[in-house]
């Protein structure tokens, strides 16, 4: 069988808050790839076997003392490297370019002119201007510009306030980039990236989701054996897709558990067992675990002290339930590579840590079991393809996430059961209005949120001192970047009016107009 991994890409990180969309692009490209820290050792960097090197942005100046620098091994490999942003910054320094804080910083749109031959943009451009030269539409973030070219580099692209807004060195096949070719208002960004992985570094199309399916069904033979393992299913995407491919590889001797914490949805429960036990035909353990959880988290009001403990709690319920069965020692989990990322635990500890995935960061050291997480290395739209491939229903591939902390992050400060019952009611609402309005599949990720504030209404001449219901609704793709979703008034006041009325004691609903950056799609 191919090795699907075995044409890859390396991006070493210097920080920059979108070096996992780089990994996004290359994905899209077909070709494997993964995220190491710009500082990774030296031996690894050299065995990873990359066919191409990428050098991601990052936040500080390479004109400042002892700032970041890639390598020497990076450009001892003779493989071809593509240094985005600050990537193409630290490339100009360290080959003995300059590189000066520009008089006129470029933040969002610019329009590049292209010049020369550069297999990096051949045929590649969104506009000509009247004199016949090649324009490209791209999205620009820095304050540092090249100020002269390192010897042996020619200028391949320019904007007004960058001469040198793309560099190439065509014998080593080192690239730079100023713009960022991964964000998608860089209208030919996943062109450039395609463009790099498979012309200028060879790599093959071999990302794809049958391939993608096979290997995983392989790596978990070769990982557990004939042993038994149990699954924690959520109901979400990542866990059925879990389940799908571990049926699969192992048949029966897959266990699932589902763990009602007391922070699910309306209803959420008996839906996961109808879906997964009667239709979908695996086994699974419904375990009530709601006074558990709200007794470990009583009187905690700490966002990331309450994801360590659910985090923990989840755990400590799997291994009671294993202990229960004979011969468990594998926990799966639908762990995805952005919970990774974004917990830090893929060790990069290049970005800062926003907040700690439950089954990650929020995982408990004495844990016994041994983990398998085959959706580990795969973005959400990736598993999402795989679980069509697999032939789960579009219904259930195509659900919004819901964290596995649920709304333990959705009551702002101390969980309550009072509070969590008020929210499930205020949420269906919500999602039931969206539902009807055929707005579902239009936003990514929607959802009502308790805050524990009260405010003061009127109802039937009688006054009213009671929490707010904060509503969220959001478009992304990638859930690293959002925009809030303008959804029509006619349905915000439809679900308003339905929350006041319907869900006891509340007093007010507000809709949250913050896009991520700055807010995270959670409140916590
Ligand atoms: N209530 C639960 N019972 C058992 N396992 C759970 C539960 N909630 C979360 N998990 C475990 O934690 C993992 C991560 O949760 P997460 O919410 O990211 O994924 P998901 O629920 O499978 O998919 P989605 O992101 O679409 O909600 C799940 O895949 C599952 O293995
Ligand atoms: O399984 C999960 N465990 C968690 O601890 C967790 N925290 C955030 N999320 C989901 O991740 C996406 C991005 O969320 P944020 O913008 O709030 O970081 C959104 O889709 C969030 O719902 C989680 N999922
Ligand atoms: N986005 C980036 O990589 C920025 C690089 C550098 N900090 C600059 O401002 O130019
Ligand atoms: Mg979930």
């Amino acid at each position: 069988m191919t090795n699907i991994h075995s044409d890859r890409i390396l991006i070493l990180d210097f920080g920059s808050q979108y070096t996992q969309l780089i990994a996004r692009r290359v994905r899209e490209a077909g070709v494997y790839c993964e995220i190491h820290p710009y500082d990774a050792d030296p031996h690894f960097i050299q065995q990873f076997g990359a066919k191409g090197i990428i050098l991601s942005g990052g936040p500080q100046s390479v004109h400042a003392i002892a700032t970041p620098r890639a390598h020497s091994i990076v450009f001892e490999l003779n493989v071809p490297i593509l240094g985005i942003c600050y990537g193409m910054q630290t490339i100009a320094a360290q080959f003995g370019g300059r590189v000066i804080s520009a008089t006129h910083r470029e933040y969002g749109y610019a329009q590049v002119q292209l010049f020369g031959h550069s297999p990096l943009f051949r045929a590649i451009e969104d506009h000509t201007n009247s004199a016949g030269d090649a324009l490209l539409d791209v999205w620009m973030s820095h304050g540092d510009r090249v100020d002269s070219l390192p010897p042996g580099f020619q200028v391949i692209a320019a904007t007004a306030h960058a001469p040198l807004a793309a560099i190439a060195d065509l014998n080593r096949h080192i690239y730079g980039v100023q713009f960022h070719p991964e964000v998608t208002h860089t209208r030919q960004g996943q062109r450039i990236i395609a463009r790099f992985c498979h012309d200028i570094c060879g790599c093959g199309d071999l990302w794809t989701p049958a391939n993608i399916i096979d290997d995983a069904i392989d790596r978990i033979h070769a990982r557990v054996g004939n042993d038994q393992v149990l699954l924690g299913l959520s109901g979400g995407v990542d866990s059925a897709v879990v389940a799908a491919l571990l049926t699969r590889a192992i048949g029966d001797r897959l266990t699932c558990i589902f763990v009602d914490n007391g922070l699910l949805r309306l209803g959420e429960g008996d839906q996961v067992m109808a879906t997964f036990a009667q239709h979908l035909g695996v086994r699974v353990i419904r375990v009530n675990a709601e006074a558990r959880f709200l007794d470990q988290l009583a009187g905690i009001d700490d966002p990331e002290q309450k994801r360590k403990l659910i985090g923990a709690t989840f755990i400590d319920v799997f291994e009671e339930q294993a202990a229960q069965l004979t011969d468990i020692h594998w926990l799966a989990q639908g762990t995805i590579y952005p919970d990774v990322i974004e917990s830090a635990g893929a060790g990069t500890g290049k970005a800062k840590v926003i907040k700690s995935h439950h089954n990650v960061g929020g995982l408990p050291e004495h844990m016994q079991l041994k983990l398998v997480e085959p959706l580990r290395e795969l973005f959400k739209d990736e598993v999402r393809r795989i679980g069509i491939e697999l032939g789960l229903p579009t219904d259930l591939v195509y659900r919004h996430p819901f964290p596995g902390p649920g709304l333990g992050v959705r009551i702002l400060g101390k969980v309550t059961k009072t509070a969590a019952d008020t929210l499930r009611l205020a949420d269906q609402i919500f999602i039931e209005e969206l539902r009807r309005a055929d707005l579902y599949d239009q936003v990514a990720q929607a959802f009502a949120v308790f805050l524990p504030v009260n405010s003061v209404g009127v109802v039937g001449d009688n006054r009213q001192y009671a929490p707010v219901i904060a509503l969220r609704a959001v478009e992304t793709l990638d859930f690293m970047t959002a925009r809030w979703a303008h959804l029509p008034y006619e349905l915000l006041d439809r679900v308003c009016r339905r929350i006041v009325n319907e869900v006891p004691n509340v007093s007010r609903v507000v809709y949250d107009i913050t896009g991520k950056p700055p807010g995270t799609i959670e409140w916590e």
